[in-house]
């Protein structure tokens, strides 16, 4: 039985290592601490480890004790109720949402009856047709139905992993201002790990900066983009007129390409695995509570 968080929803991660079987690392020595009610995002190139913190976070995984707090209490061993994680394989291996079903259907089975009030809000804010039968709907569509379902009960900790790329400019604004709305109205905190940067101006409250694996920097986002005002403009990566978030995060990956040199020369894990294995993203060969400790 998932119990509840003994304490406000903070997030702490301490000296966080994860080495998979197969000897890639996936995260190493990470220490973090994310306040409760903190809107925190997770930046990096592909491969950084961002889905590998957050399927920690969300206590996939068996990492070792103390490294990794939610509210408190160790996700893994006391599986948390209420922390979300809401990532690729969630949204591809879920064949009832291309079975020939009715959305206010699908929507009640995930909790929609016991939250009327949530319910409807998600169905305005992702502009959802409970009326769509889910084997006759877009891509877009399919996925807006996804995330009203994952978000219907009062989540307390929502681990998002880049799952808005198929939401229209417009939906994605309205759901970003629903988790800011989420995280001012009541105790709850989210991590969202992405690339899409756009309409993310004064959303985050926090950045975190990973690269191969690392954290290279993390802080109150204000603080982080003051860098952005201190360079001359000269010195600008993008076009004049990105946001400080986009000029950021340019500059972040730029250097830590240059770090990294060539993928095939770096000293990680084979490129391309995650998404290679299962076509699902790499997480379907592990059994749960594997962990190989270096
Ligand atoms: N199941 C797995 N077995 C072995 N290595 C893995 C597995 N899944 C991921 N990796 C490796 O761990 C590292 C971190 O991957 P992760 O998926 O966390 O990156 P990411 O920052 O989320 O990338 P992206 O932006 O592409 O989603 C990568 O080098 C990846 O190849």
């Amino acid at each position: 039985m998932p119990t509840p968080l003994p304490a406000p929803p903070t997030i702490e991660t301490n000296d966080l290592t994860y080495t998979f079987p197969n000897a890639t690392a996936g995260v190493s020595h990470v220490t973090l601490s994310l306040p409760a009610r903190s809107r925190t995002l997770l930046i990096g190139a592909n491969g950084a480890g961002k889905t590998t913190l957050l399927r920690l976070l969300a206590g996939k995984r068996l990492v070792p004790p103390g490294s990794v707090r939610v509210g408190g209490a160790d996700p893994f061993a006391d599986g948390l109720e209420g922390v979300t994680y809401l990532g690729l394989e969630w949204v591809l291996n879920a064949a009832v949402v291309r079975a020939d079903i009715g959305v206010a259907e699908l929507l009640a089975s995930v909790g929609g009856d016991a939250y009327p009030e949530r319910r409807d809000e998600l169905v305005a804010v992702l502009d959802v047709d409970v009326n769509w039968r889910m084997h006759a709907v877009s891509d877009g569509e399919r996925r807006r139905v996804q995330l009203a379902m994952g978000l219907i009960r009062p989540w307390t900790v929502l681990l998002l992993d880049e799952i808005t790329v198929d939401l229209d400019v417009w939906s994605r604004a309205q759901f970003l201002a629903f988790l800011r709305r989420e995280t001012e109205t009541r105790e709850c905190t989210v991590v969202y790990a992405t690339h899409i940067l756009d309409n993310l101006a004064g959303w985050p409250t926090h950045l975190v900066h990973m690269h191969l694996g690392t954290v290279k920097g993390w802080g109150p986002a204000e603080e982080m983009l003051r860098e952005v005002d201190e360079k001359p403009e000269e010195e600008m990566v993008g076009a004049p007129g990105n946001s400080k978030l986009g000029e950021l995060v340019l500059r972040w990956l730029r250097d830590d390409l240059r770090e990294r040199g060539p993928r095939s020369q770096h000293k990680r894990g084979p490129e391309g695995w995650s998404y290679t294995v299962m076509g699902l993203g790499g997480y379907g060969f592990e059994p749960k509570g594997v962990q190989e400790q270096k």
